[in-house]
């Protein structure tokens, strides 16, 4: 798989595709930094005014739920609306699905949109699928990982019937859709201690879905190459600030043989 991951980088770099991101406050400025890094060209937008015409010159568009409200709603409706109408896909980050009902209630209306991918971890996936609340606020309940083997069945049938590629992230990141499924073990777990760090695996996964003809190659290059990048980085880091630094320097720098070296990937079917 590691010619695969990165030839799919390749393309990404070659493409430099523009990805339009609709996101939370917090991750406005890491996520735009990590695309850069990988080889993208980010533009964060949220005005509804605008948003047929961003999308129109974007490859891909990014929604994150992280810090919702009623006018970003309307943003992401005309957002996602315009990128159905032009072809192009769309990447949800369901951002604390089940914190409150009104994030819940916001993530199952997008879930009937025809998201190309989803990624977050596994409390977040859960309570999406299922509409029931687990997990505690925006953090990952990293308790539901080893759960997660138990219910790669339900989540691969769930894939399917919605057309979209599952990128439940953790110590162990699972890609799924309706025919295959990735397990990944790169990454570490300081990663965890650095705010978004998911938000920036599902802003390069938009990058990578722009650039591939194959949906679930595309999200399983993104998470592996975030969790390379983010080993290396944290094997020359002094704690969770120098993470972030190294990690946009560690993106930047990916090549074939890093990938080859590291990759701890393994197909389940
Ligand atoms: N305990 C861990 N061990 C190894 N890697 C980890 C660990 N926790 C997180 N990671 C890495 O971080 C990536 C994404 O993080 P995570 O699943 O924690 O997202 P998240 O909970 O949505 O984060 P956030 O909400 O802060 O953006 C994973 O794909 C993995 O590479
Ligand atoms: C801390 C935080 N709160 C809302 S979004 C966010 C960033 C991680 O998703
Ligand atoms: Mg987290």
């Amino acid at each position: 798989m590691h010619s695969e991951i990165f030839a799919t980088l390749a393309a990404l770099r070659q493409k430099q595709p523009v990805i339009h991101n609709i996101t939370n406050q917090v991750v406005t400025n890491s996520t735009a930094n990590a695309l850069l890094a990988i080889g993208a060209s980010p533009v964060m937008a949220h005005a509804p005014e605008e948003m047929a015409d961003m999308v129109s010159i974007a490859s891909a568009l990014v929604i994150n739920t992280g810090t919702p409200c009623e006018t970003q709603r309307t943003s992401i409706r005309k957002a996602i609306k315009a990128a159905r109408e032009q072809g192009k896909p769309w990447i949800l980050d369901p951002v604390g699905a089940g914190a409150t009902p009104y994030r819940l209630q916001l993530n199952s209306e997008l879930l009937e949109l025809q998201p190309a991918a989803i990624r977050g971890n596994a409390s977040e996936i859960l309570t999406l699928l299922t509409g029931e609340p687990t997990g505690r606020g925006v953090d990952t309940d990293s308790s539901s990982d080893d759960a997660l083997n138990e219910t790669l069945n339900y989540l691969q049938e769930r894939a399917s019937q919605l057309n979209t590629v599952l990128a439940v992230t953790g110590a162990t990141d699972y890609i799924i859709d309706g025919q295959r499924v990735a397990k990944i073990t790169n990454g570490h777990p300081m990663m965890a201690k650095v705010t978004g760090t998911g938000c920036t695996a599902t802003a390069i996964t938009g990058a990578f879905m722009a650039s591939s003809e194959d949906p679930w190659l595309a999200v399983t290059a993104s998470i592996a190459c975030l969790g390379i990048a983010g080993e290396k980085a944290a094997f020359i880091a002094k704690g969770p600030g120098s993470l972030q630094m190294h990690l946009l320097d560690e993106l930047y720098q990916l090549d074939a043989e890093t990938i080859q070296a590291r990759l701890s990937l393994e197909i389940l079917c």
